[in-house]
């Protein structure tokens, strides 16, 4: 699971990247401070783990991770080659989510871009840049798919409809994600594209250190728009999570009780953009490693089995399955096996989140 972080210049997007990976890479006062790409994972905290480990001694504990993509800053006229272009929205063609850091701290000395603090203009720049570069690959396309349903490709007759679906709601200055396809075949052509405003977007509201809950004017300007389309907008302030990596545990607990935070925004971050993107998480546990692995809600037993190795899927035969709650009520695999509590469930079965299994698969 890939998500991009996209947001104007000099909002704080490398800090935020920083703060939840770790990473220490340069953020700077100065737009364009951020050239190539930076890539880092962020563990998803997930307390069922240690639950786990309570009754089976292992040797590592493995948790689910999100692979964050901290680009270069986008401005007005991105698509067309401004500022550092569409080279760099080209770093984030293949994520699965993106997210949208928006500016809502005030501060006279970190420059914006726009000379001035105003979070739904910032967000609509963004927006109209991912649009003009969808806008140009429809284009692009349409041209190559024109061209292959004149020789009689049936399959290019396809595109050329579908496209022309996206180049309408582009037009109308909408998001492909507004789109829907019920014919699976047309959503898997769709998604072959992987179009900028197909993706899943979360917000995050960077906000200044003496409003850390985001009760300021700006988040709420931002929450209204963004919750009437059906998104999420979580506050968060880059500045004091950057702190906040730096402590120890202890300094860090005595810091977020300060200032009335029960965790770091990083597990509240890790936490939606999971559910955001539609994802949850099933364990494999043994003597060797209890490791949580990442599915899409809705996938099938082959399907999770082949987030391990690519092989598993094909060579799936059953699964073992039991649920964490199981463990705590029967102590042991052993015991939850002889009550009769340990389910054998093949191919179509649909995976729950928490699940904890034992897959059986073809030599
Ligand atoms: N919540 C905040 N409050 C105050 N200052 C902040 C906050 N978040 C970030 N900053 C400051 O804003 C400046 C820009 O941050 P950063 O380099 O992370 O931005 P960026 O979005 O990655 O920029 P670029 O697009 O140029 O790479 C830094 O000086 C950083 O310390
Ligand atoms: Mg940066």
């Amino acid at each position: 699971m890939e998500a991009g972080i996209v947001g104007l210049p000099n909002v704080g997007k490398s800090t935020l990247f920083n703060a939840l990976t770790a990473a220490g890479i340069a953020s700077e006062n100065f737009p364009f401070c951020t050239i190539e790409p930076n890539i880092g994972v962020v563990e998803v905290p997930d307390d069922r783990l240690k639950t786990i480990n309570q009754y089976m001694p292992t040797e590592k504990i493995i948790p689910a991770g999100l692979k964050l993509v901290d680009i270069a800053g986008i401005v007005k006229g991105a698509s067309e080659g401004e500022g550092l272009g569409n080279k760099f929205l080209s770093n984030i063609r293949d994520v699965d989510a993106l997210i949208h850091v928006v500016r809502c701290f005030e501060n006279d000395d970190v420059i914006h871009v726009e000379g001035k603090v105003d979070p739904l203009r910032d967000v609509e720049t963004i927006d109209t840049e991912l649009m003009l570069a969808d806008l140009q690959t429809v284009e692009a396309s349409k041209d190559r798919a024109a061209k292959k349903a004149r020789a009689g490709d049936a399959e290019a007759k396809r595109r050329m409809a579908i496209l022309e679906k996206c180049f309408e709601t582009l037009d109308q200055g909408k998001p492909i994600r507004k789109l829907e396809f019920s014919d699976p075949e047309d959503r898997k052509l769709l998604s072959g594209y992987r179009f900028l405003t197909a993706k899943t977007v979360l917000y995050l509201a960077n906000v200044s250190d003496d409003d850390p809950e985001g009760e300021g004017p700006h988040v709420k300007k931002l929450r209204e728009q963004a919750e009437s389309e059906g998104g999420l907008v979580i506050p968060v302030c880059a500045a004091i999570e950057a702190e906040l990596r730096e402590m120890d545990e202890g300094d860090r607990q005595e810091m977020l009780e300060s200032l009335g935070l029960k965790e770091p925004a990083l597990n509240v971050v890790a936490r939606a953009a999971y559910k955001t993107l539609g994802y949850h998480s099933y364990f494999t546990a043994g003597p060797k490693e209890i490791r949580a692995w990442t599915i899409p809600i809705g996938a099938k037993a082959p399907q999770a089995a082949g987030v391990i190795h690519t092989d598993f899927e094909r060579a799936f035969i059953r699964v073992e399955v039991y649920s964490v709650s199981d463990l705590e009520e029967f102590k042991s695999e052993k015991e939850i096996r002889t009550a009769g509590r340990l389910r054998v469930e093949g191919k179509e079965y649909v995976m729950h989140d928490g699940d904890v299994c034992h897959f059986l698969a073809n030599p």
